[in-house]
């Protein structure tokens, strides 16, 4: 199937006018002013798209999810249910890398491996990290630099928890064993061998990743901790983290009001307002959705009160309201959903709407930022704001 996509204006993700996107054999194989085509005797081969009054961003890479659910801080019952299809591609993303949480024991590595292939199947590109919040890591083939090796969608390790009562309490040691493991599995396998790093609440915060690059020779930007913004202290050391060159992930949330102003959280938007007036590089900054992971609430004594789970539409709800509400230019948004993840997860040929790139792009309408259009690798997969595709059991 070969697509031009007419008259859109283009954010690839720095913005290009309005141009004319052609799509063919999965690839963007041309952005450029009033392509023609000539084709002969192959009816039914070309479909073209009217894209006037749109925007054309590349497809979301969603760097964070629990793809095949996760969950149980209160118990059996409150494990997550796992991800559909259309929970990624009706929020725009086209890339989405699965992790392990807290519960690495009924979640194995088999069975996200499994779900991410069956995604895979049904047309989204799909990653994973090995491991869970625990150290040592549980893997596929019991070594995370085997895992690198020989599992293709394994890209680095992840969700490791520090700071945080649900962690294993790594020791310096044990932390800086595993980004050595995970750099060097990289190195070897040519990915990124990125640690997401889980940040929970407590008062260690980033220490135990300072503490390695402090000491040793790997560099800070081996990592990518995530949850930066779950809180106001938590976000000021994230600021100073990232003045030293470090990557930070926000987490979006479905409810920012809420979370903000009961738990503290730093709404995402609020916090990459935060990091331009600081003047730190729009590069060094990502968002992620959590999906379908766990969003458990804990009482001053610790004790479970309640859990909410984290949903993929978070990431476009927050680009709108940072272009709409909080006057945030919206390649800077698009940067820490394309481009960066592309580049600090090493995903070849993902993140930007050029000739040569994966053909994974929405289109949007320009006053409101509303999903109308999805291709991943050339495949329509919504349009008109609904569902070409679904799920095998949606
Ligand atoms: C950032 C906050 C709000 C949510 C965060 N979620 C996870 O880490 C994933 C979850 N534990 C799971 O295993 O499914 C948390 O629990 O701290
Ligand atoms: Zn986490
Ligand atoms: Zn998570």
């Amino acid at each position: 199937m070969i697509t031009i996509i007419r008259n859109a204006k283009v954010y690839q993700p720095e913005e290009a006018g309005r141009k004319d996107i052609l799509l063919i054999d999965g690839k963007i194989g041309a952005v450029a002013e009033n392509i023609s085509l000539e084709i002969k005797n192959a009816d039914g081969l070309l479909s073209e798209i009217d894209a006037t009054g749109m925007i054309a961003v590349p497809g979301f890479i969603d760097s964070h999810t629990h793809m095949t659910g996760g969950g149980g801080e209160g118990g059996y019952r409150t494990r997550t249910p796992e991800a559909v299809l259309t929970d990624f591609t009706m929020a725009g993303i086209t890339t989405a890398v699965g992790c392990l949480g807290t519960d690495g024991v009924t979640r194995n590595m088999i069975s996200l491996l499994a779900k991410a292939k069956g995604l895979e199947e049904e047309g989204l590109s799909t990653y994973i990290y090995t491991g869970s919040y625990h150290v040592p890591p549980v893997t596929v083939t019991g070594e995370v630099m085997k895992d690198l090796l020989i599992v293709d969608k394994i890209i680095g390790i992840g969700e490791i928890a520090v700071s945080d009562h649900r962690s294993s309490q790594p020791t310096l040691s044990e932390f800086q064993r595993l980004a050595a493991d995970a750099r060097v599995g990289g190195m070897l396998s040519g990915k990124a061998g990125i640690l997401n790093i889980h940040l929970g609440d407590g008062s260690r915060m980033l220490d135990l990743i300072l503490q390695t690059v402090e000491q040793t020779e790997i560099p800070i930007t081996q990592f990518l901790p995530t949850h930066i913004n779950r809180n106001r202290e938590l976000f000021e050391e994230g600021i100073l983290y990232a003045k030293k060159g470090g990557y930070i992930d926000f987490t979006a949330s479905n409810d920012p009001v809420f979370w903000e102003e009961k738990y503290g959280e730093v709404r995402t938007c609020t916090g990459i307002k935060r990091l331009l007036d600081e003047n730190i590089s729009q590069d060094q900054f990502t968002i992620s959705s959590d999906a379908q992971g766990s969003l458990p609430l804990f009482n001053e004594k610790m004790e479970f009160v309640g859990l909410g789970v984290g949903k993929p539409e978070c990431i476009l709800k927050e680009i709108r309201a940072a272009v709409l509400e909080y006057k945030i230019p919206l390649e800077v948004m698009l940067r820490a959903v394309t481009v960066n993840p592309a580049r600090i997860l090493k995903l070849t040929g993902k993140g930007r709407i050029e000739a040569g790139f994966d053909a994974d792009l929405c289109l949007l309408d320009e006053a409101e930022l509303i999903l109308d259009t999805v291709f991943c690798k050339g495949k329509r997969m919504v349009y008109d704001g609904h569902p070409e595709v679904y799920g095998t059991f949606e």
